[in-house]
């Protein structure tokens, strides 16, 4: 007798301690029954096609099992077996939970919503070095958010510019300079000049404030380039690498973790194009698991959205950031950046919904504040200080014309 799909359906099914347990949201395309269509993900993900496969044998050790179904949520679980996987290969993983099925005509929609790592799988990963202690490992944020800027415009400053406002944030009381996601290594702003240029800025604003500052490199870039760009951060006393994670992909991120830890640099993960995943909230890639995934291929940082005060669509900020700080087979946690359309009068409610274990940052929140980007690196770090101490950011503009003014200009509305 052969495989059908029908074979992946087993409603009495108990997961084992070691399978994968993925969440889907499901609807069934026209014609198509709950069972046939959950069925037909798990074989599709794991071992099935759409024809009777004639094979006998341990291949069925392989399949997965659709155990449950929730037809008024839509919600249906799948457990995979652990000997389906190849131990720490993202890529392999994402084929199987995150492949076929996302296309497959047995269904109209269908979107990875959460999974259930469980310890085997989760061991074969890294998981980040640092996580949350970046704060004060690497930096001296100690109780309060990290805080962080971006250069505006996010490409075009030159060198020189992009250095000079570096400057200005650091020395206004930012910790981190950031580059823009799109900023790599281009004619304006070529990737080792802008490296050498900003850490001399970066030294003189530690000189001159006593605090310790670092930056946050993109090295995004195809193939061993990446490597080299990481292997030069280093060589020249950075501390930290940015790698768009979603465009770039999680096998050159596993690459960059491992040579990260050769050399103890922490990552910065912008998340860049997750929205082609997880925007539509009933299809895609939840971002959810796009932060799963982040964790174990082991980043330390990673934006998680800004609990919908900021300029993004953002799912279910608090949720993610609660798994990626909570507890999972021993992983390392990883610090959550708050990011995209964040300005100073945001940043008590912002913390009143994320607390202060998160990284917060700001492009045209700091230097489009009217007096420029060192008033604006003031204002905001101010406006962190006092939210994390419990004060509103009304109160705290008494005794901060910068913050005054950044109150003025916008209020504490969420922009668009
Ligand atoms: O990469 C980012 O996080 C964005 O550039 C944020 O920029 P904004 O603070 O100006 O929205
Ligand atoms: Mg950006």
């Amino acid at each position: 007798m052969g495989i059908t799909y029908e074979d992946f359906l087993d409603l009495e099914y108990d997961p084992l301690d070691d399978d994968l347990v993925c969440e889907f949201y499901i609807e069934p395309a026209d014609r198509m029954d709950w069972e046939a269509a959950a069925s037909r993900v798990a074989s599709e993900s794991s071992n099935g096609t759409w024809a009777e496969l004639q094979v006998e044998g341990s291949v069925r050790d392989l399949s997965a099992t659709a155990f449950s179904i929730d037809e008024e949520a839509g919600h249906i679980e799948v457990a995979y077996p652990d000997a389906l996987f190849e131990p720490g290969s993202m890529p392999q993983v994402l084929s199987c939970i995150a492949g076929n099925i996302m296309g497959m005509k047995a269904v109209d929609r269908i979107r990875l919503l959460d999974c259930e790592w469980p310890v085997t799988l989760v061991e074969s990963f890294p998981g980040p070095q640092y996580g949350s202690a970046v704060k004060s490992e690497i930096l001296d944020a100690g109780d309060r958010p990290a805080t962080a800027t971006v250069p505006k415009p996010k490409v075009g400053l030159t060198t020189d510019q992009h250095a000079t406002v570096g400057y200005e944030a650091w020395t206004g009381g930012v910790d981190l300079l950031k580059d823009d996601e799109n900023l790599t290594d281009q004619s304006f702003n070529p990737f080792e000049d802008r490296l050498t240029e900003s850490l001399a800025q970066r030294d003189r604003a530690e000189d001159e404030t006593g605090e310790t500052k670092s930056y946050l490199l993109n090295v995004t870039a195809p193939g061993s380039e990446m490597l080299e760009r990481v292997d030069m951060a280093a060589e020249h006393g950075c501390e930290f690498v940015m790698v768009d994670v979603v465009t770039t992909g999680w096998a050159a991120v596993q690459q960059v973790r491992e040579r990260c830890e050769r050399h103890g640099l922490a990552i910065h993960a912008h998340r860049a194009m997750h929205a082609a995943f997880d925007r539509v909230p009933d299809h895609g890639v939840s971002m959810r698991v796009i932060a799963q995934i982040a964790r174990l291929c082991g980043v330390d940082h990673i934006h998680t959205g800004t609990a919908g005060l900021g300029k993004l669509e953002n799912e279910d900020t608090e949720g993610i950031n609660d798994w990626l700080q909570g507890e999972c087979h021993g992983l390392t946690d990883v610090l959550p950046v708050a990011s995209g359309g964040l300005h100073p009068g945001l940043l008590d409610q912002l913390l009143d919904e994320l607390g202060a274990n998160i990284a917060v940052q700001a492009g045209g929140g700091i230097h489009g504040h009217p007096d420029g980007t060192h008033a604006g690196a003031i204002a905001f770090r101010h406006a962190v200080d006092a939210a994390a101490q419990g004060h509103s950011v009304e109160d705290a503009a008494t005794d901060c014309p910068e913050l005054e003014r950044a109150l003025e200009k916008w209020g504490t509305e969420t922009p668009r």
